[in-house]
């Protein structure tokens, strides 16, 4: 077994399964004997997850600009990169993370509308060329989702955060950024159809793992 940390990323829209499957991929890695950090962004460290909180507060009655939002985003990810991702990465852990600069471009870029060219700035300015090893991208339709997530909040009884609000002209932006991203970078990407059930999502989800961390090997 390779002794380098690698670096696995969920993506998605909302209700696609990513929590349900981070669970399930760190559960795979952890039975192979790797040493998991599991993690998400924006968050992942207490100052990280302060930043979460003001992009993700529908309470605040103050509109968050565009631009600010990115920085944001950005803030919360280098805060991330330095206290926990490089730390783990550098001692030889594997890093899961639900979302990453991936969901910059879908949601700050396909569905806010900003520039790609601008994100890519501000990824080398914070990121210095890491990206991950592998993103595992769960694609389904938004209405399809909705309906999950729906069922999701009526579960737990929460208000819809700011991203929640969007409508699904938005969200269809993202799924559109989200598929152009792993066309362009199919090495790195796998694209999983996560409208299957449950356990035929995660027998994928496997298959690309054992693959993967047989190459790396
Ligand atoms: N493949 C699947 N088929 C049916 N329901 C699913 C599937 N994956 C997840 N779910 C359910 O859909 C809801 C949203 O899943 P969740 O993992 O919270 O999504 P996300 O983190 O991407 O928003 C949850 O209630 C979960 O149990
Ligand atoms: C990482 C990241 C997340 N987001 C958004 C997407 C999500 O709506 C929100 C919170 O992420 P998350 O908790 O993963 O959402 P969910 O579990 O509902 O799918 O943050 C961005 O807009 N840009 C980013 O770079």
């Amino acid at each position: 077994m390779s002794k380098r940390g690698r670096f696995i990323t969920l993506e998605g829209g909302e209700g696609v399964g990513k929590s349900t499957n981070m669970a399930f991929v760190e559960a795979w890695l952890t039975a192979q004997g790797m040493e998991v950090v599991r993690t998400r962004e924006p968050g992942g460290t207490p100052r990280a997850e302060a930043i979460r909180e003001l992009l993700l507060d529908p309470a605040l009655q103050e509109p968050l600009s565009v631009d600010a939002e990115l920085l944001l985003v950005f803030a919360a990810r280098a805060q991330h990169l330095a206290e926990k991702i490089l730390p783990a990465l550098a001692r030889g852990a594997w890093v899961v993370c639900d979302r990453f600069t991936d969901a910059t471009f879908a949601y700050q870029g396909g569905g806010r509308g900003i520039n790609p060219a601008r994100i890519a700035q501000l990824e080398q300015f914070v990121q210095q060329g890491l990206a991950p090893d592998l993103t595992l991208l769960l694609d389904m339709s938004p209405e399809a989702a909705k309906e999950r997530l729906e069922g999701r909040l009526r579960e737990l009884n929460t208000q819809r955060d700011r991203f929640e609000q969007e409508q699904t002209d938005f969200f269809m932006a993202v799924r559109r950024a989200y598929l152009d991203r792993a066309a362009a970078s199919p090495e790195r990407f796998a694209v999983i159809d996560a409208a299957q059930p449950l356990e035929v999502v995660q027998a994928a989800l496997s298959h690309v793992l054992e693959e993967r961390v047989a190459q790396w090997q």
